[in-house]
């Protein structure tokens, strides 16, 4: 053979096999389970772990507006979102693309101890102590408990704003604990910590005596209004699943049930938290006999039946989930609930409400906008009511949250009219919530990571969990230890959400990592 031929042969060759390489390696890429063992492992084993990084090239040159835009821009605006923004794809997603541990936890239940120390964190907390003494003094706030903390952060803010219309100019006594919620909720929380009124509620829903059953009419799953003896009012969701059930792998968020005691863990977190923005909400077991059959009209009684089991079983009439197949059933007529105060009816105090700019599809086959490109919040910032004052702060407190419990549900959101855009946001509807203990939701922190920004008082709540003495996990137990249902959360969540605190504390040291100016990220509320 001539040398010429032989160095064409030899060309061609390395060219197959490049070409070759480069098909297995994209067929890898996009899904590894196509591939045999030995080509899935020589792959992963010289560091080509699939990080999804290349899914979100094919995506960045899709046309934009292929992804659902109808919330992308904040109230009021009709943006639309094809051809606008930059690509600035890569930082988040890379982020979210981080191994949050989700095999981790799954393969090895003794590892959920997780590390309660984090090189990052401790390297955040440092810089920032020499950032800002008198700020961030950590050395002097380790020994100090929680709850000390907490009632010195609301020292420094210490206001509340006006009442509801409704209640200003009222003068006179309130005998039930309802009433007085309702009288007690302000601009800036919707009860005060330092009110015994929210545990006397807290008592009273779960041991009023039920006079009235009604179904909520709206919603996509079954809800009821329970009517008591004082003629206080509470919003009732059935249990649908043991406490140590998950969502299942393959379930969309919204095709899952809603969780009774996520209702009330979420309640006891937003306290613990020092949000003050969830309605309290007490667990309860109630007897479907007496307490629902016996008042129900004839649309719910009839509904109700006994199953192969001998329980007392019903399903009422909602859009999904109503029917025999998914009907609620007690033991053998004892069911647990939730129980969440009802607010002021609309008369009294109109609320409005505000579609989440970082609201998720609720399709399964389209993305958010916010999912595939980063530039959502350069967006947000400049339009009402995010442009001033504390909501954009407010959102992002309501996504920390979230992120915590696991929602990824927050559609919308409600606020008091009254209060106007100064005011706080309403966390109703936390019952998807607490699906899954093993899985850490990165997309949820979406807002905190695209925006680089926390309010002051959050991160050093959260920071305050992680250097101690006191854990997160710990006070939610002790929290929700008075409630009927305790456990509310299993011992899993409870791990997880101290994991979680980690987690959003790391987001925050990658920002300023990045070169964001500390005060920019995290953000004292100006008054
Ligand atoms: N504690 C409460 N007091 C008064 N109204 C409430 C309370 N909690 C929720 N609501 C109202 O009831 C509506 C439905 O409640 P919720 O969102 O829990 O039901 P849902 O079936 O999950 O609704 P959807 O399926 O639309 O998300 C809420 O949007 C809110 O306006
Ligand atoms: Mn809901």
């Amino acid at each position: 053979m001539k040398l010429k031929q032989r160095v064409v042969i030899t060309c061609v060759g390395l060219a197959t096999l490049t070409i070759f390489y480069l098909l297995v390696e994209t067929v890898y890429k996009i899904n590894p389970n196509r591939l045999p063992t030995f080509l899935k492992n020589s792959l992963s084993n010289v560091g080509h772990e699939y990080d999804g990084s290349h899914i979100s090239a094919i995506r960045k040159r899709l046309n934009k507006s292929n992804y659902t835009s109808d919330d992308f821009s904040p109230e009021g605006g009709g943006d639309k979102v094809s051809g606008v923004g930059k690509d600035t794809l890569h930082s988040s997603d890379d982020r979210r693309s981080r191994k949050d541990g989700v095999e981790h936890w799954a393969m090895s239940p003794l590892l959920l101890r997780i590390n309660n120390t984090d090189s990052e964190v401790d390297l955040l907390l440092h810089k920032l102590q020499n950032y800002d003494r008198r700020k961030f003094d950590f050395t002097k706030l380790k020994p100090i408990p929680y709850y000390e903390y907490l009632k010195t952060l609301r020292k420094r803010i210490k206001r509340k704003g006006t009442s509801l219309d409704a209640f200003r100019t009222f003068i006179g006594s309130l005998t039930t604990s309802w009433e007085r919620f309702h009288k007690g909720i302000h601009q800036y929380h919707l009860y005060s910590p330092d009110d015994s009124t929210v545990d006397d509620l807290l008592r009273d829903v779960a041991q009023e005596p039920i006079v009235d059953v009604e179904q909520k009419e709206g919603g996509t799953q079954l809800k009821l209004i329970i009517t008591f003896s004082d003629e206080g009012q509470a919003l009732f969701k059935p249990m649908r699943y043991p406490r140590e059930q998950e969502t299942l792998p393959n379930h969309f968020y919204f095709s899952d049930y809603e969780r009774h005691n996520a209702e009330v863990a979420a309640f006891h977190l937003d306290r613990v938290l020092g949000f003050y923005r969830v309605p309290p909400t007490a667990g309860r077991v109630v007897n479907m006999t007496r307490d629902i059959k016996r008042l129900a009209d004839h649309k719910l009684s009839k509904t109700f039946f006994i199953s192969p089991a001998n329980n007392l079983c019903f399903h009422g009439s909602c859009s999904y989930y109503c029917d025999s197949g998914h009907a609620i059933c007690g033991s053998p007529d004892l069911l647990e609930s939730s129980m969440a105060a009802f607010l002021p009816p609309e008369k009294i105090a109109a609320r409005k409400t505000w579609r989440n700019p970082w609201k998720r599809s609720y399709s399964k086959h389209r993305k958010a906008y916010w999912e595939v490109y980063d530039d959502l919040c350069d967006k947000v910032k400049t339009k009402s009511p995010y442009n001033t004052g504390r909501r954009l702060l407010d959102l992002m407190d309501t996504h920390v949250f979230d992120f915590m419990t696991g929602n990824l549900d927050r559609h919308h959101y409600e606020t008091f009219k009254d209060f106007g855009n100064d005011t706080f946001h309403l966390h109703l509807d936390n019952g998807r919530s607490f699906g899954k203990w093993r899985l850490d939701d990165m997309s949820i922190l979406a807002p905190v990571f695209q925006c680089c920004k926390i309010r002051y008082s959050t991160f050093m709540k959260l920071a305050k969990f992680y250097i101690g003495p006191d854990k997160l996990s710990a006070l939610m137990k002790a929290e929700t230890s008075r409630d009927k249902l305790f456990p509310v959360l299993i011992q899993n969540h409870l791990i997880a959400l101290d994991r979680r605190v980690i987690k959003i504390l790391k987001e925050i040291y990658i920002c300023i990592q990045n070169g964001n100016d500390i005060s920019d990220v995290i953000e004292d509320d100006h008054f």
